[in-house]
């Protein structure tokens, strides 16, 4: 992969390449790596404007697999310079079964470990997450920590114990010998909480606001902040690691780096607010309306309700015992690591992270009237 940009033209694949996140990745791919003579797109759910991306110059191939068979993501990998895995359960909803859960993301990861060794690829962005680190079932603040921070990383959820997991076997993987008998060269990213345009949580929170007349009731203590980052800027952090893979290697290899930008350190209700202000929504209280003890006692009351009726319907409210105490914990993260080893600088400013976002949340919300 030495070569230069004019004369070797390198293929790409994406993995989980049509979600929120991965979307924005395969954008931003096409628009910021010259070196890039294939773009391979793989989703269990292809999405259609893929299509679009076809009359370029690079050649984009759509793949319909599943990261859960081997030999699916071997055939996606062949032949490919860099892998870019995205593809992951994100479920703290209850949706999928802690099973579904890990056999997507940890034996999923798995899967194109081995495939890149197998076909000699040789170098792999993982996109783990915040939640490999916290935070922790003690409910321990992370506040303004980096990836040397000491924080006692307790998990019992399927989501975050899965990501953990498919983290360490990509970093552990770093240095195995790939078919040709060069080595792997593996990092993985954590975003904290992402934002941005395809953020379904963001148009649920705008969605239910709407249905309640233009009020969203506050939950969380302003106090508690929450890091999240731009979606673009996400993107951005996954196609410069990804290049900088080779010429770094020593200095890169085996890393983790926490995704970061601009965005302000606020609680997450106030921080969404920054986006559905703008859309006319209003957030009631300076205080939580309803004691800590009462949400705990609704957030249980769902999982029973989720519990009892799976049988007959999927009920997956926002607020479970989980969501509740992540949403309260305090986890923001202050660093500059992904700077000082691939000099990366956030591509998009907070002000148009935000102009963007709120673009969007209009736009999907008038879709949703
Ligand atoms: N959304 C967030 O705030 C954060 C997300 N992440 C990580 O970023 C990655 C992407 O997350 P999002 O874009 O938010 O989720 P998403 O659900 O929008 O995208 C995930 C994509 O993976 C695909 N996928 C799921 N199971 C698959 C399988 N078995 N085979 C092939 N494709 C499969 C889905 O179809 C989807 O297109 C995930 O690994 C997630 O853990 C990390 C930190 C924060
Ligand atoms: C109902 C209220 C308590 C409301 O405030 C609940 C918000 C809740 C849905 C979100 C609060 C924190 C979010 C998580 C956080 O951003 C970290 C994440 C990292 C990931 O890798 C995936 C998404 C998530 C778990 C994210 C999910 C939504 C929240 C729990």
């Amino acid at each position: 992969m030495a070569d230069s940009a004019q004369a070797q033209k390198l293929v790409y694949l994406v993995t989980g390449g049509c979600g929120f996140l991965g979307e924005h990745v395969v954008r931003m791919l096409l628009q910021r790596e010259p070196r890039l003579g294939e773009l391979r797109v793989f989703d269990r759910h292809l999405g259609p404007w893929l299509e679009e991306l076809k009359t370029g110059p690079v050649r984009v191939t759509a793949i319909q697999g599943d990261v859960t068979e081997a030999h699916e993501v071997a055939a996606a990998v062949a032949g490919a310079h860099v892998v870019i895995h995205t593809a992951g359960l994100v479920d703290v909803f209850g949706r999928a079964s802690p099973e579904t859960i890990h056999e997507v993301n940890v034996q999923g990861t798995r899967n194109v470990i081995e495939a890149c060794v197998q076909t000699g690829t040789r170098f792999l962005v993982y996109t783990s997450s915040m939640e490999v680190v916290g935070p922790n079932t003690k409910g321990h603040p992370f506040y303004r920590g980096n990836e040397d921070t000491l924080y006692e990383a307790v998990h019992r959820h399927p989501y975050p114990c899965s990501k953990a997991l498919a983290e360490r076997l990509v970093l552990e993987a770093n240095g195995r010998e790939v078919h040709g008998g060069l080595p792997l060269v593996t990092c993985a990213l954590r975003p904290t909480g992402i934002y941005g345009e395809g953020h379904q949580i963001m148009r649920d929170f705008y969605r239910q606001g709407l249905r309640l007349g233009g009020w969203l009731f506050r939950a969380i203590p302003a106090s508690v902040e929450h890091g999240r980052v731009y979606v673009g800027n996400v993107a951005w952090m996954h196609v410069l690691a990804a290049r900088e893979l080779e010429r770094r290697a020593a200095l890169m290899g085996g890393q983790v780096y926490f995704c970061y930008d601009g965005s302000p350190y606020k609680s997450y209700e106030d921080f969404n607010m920054e986006f559905l202000g703008p859309c006319g929504l209003q957030l009631v209280g300076a205080r939580p309306l309803l004691p800590y003890w009462l949400l705990v006692f609704l957030a249980a009351l769902n999982a029973l309700l989720q519990w009892l009726l799976r049988p007959l319907v999927l009920y997956a409210p926002l607020l479970n015992p989980y969501t509740l105490a992540v949403a309260n914990t305090t986890f923001t993260v202050s660093t500059d690591k992904a700077q000082r080893h691939f000099g990366y600088e956030p591509l998009f400013s907070w002000e148009d992270s935000r102009t963007r976002t709120i673009l969007w949340v209009q736009a999907a919300g008038s879709s949703a009237q």
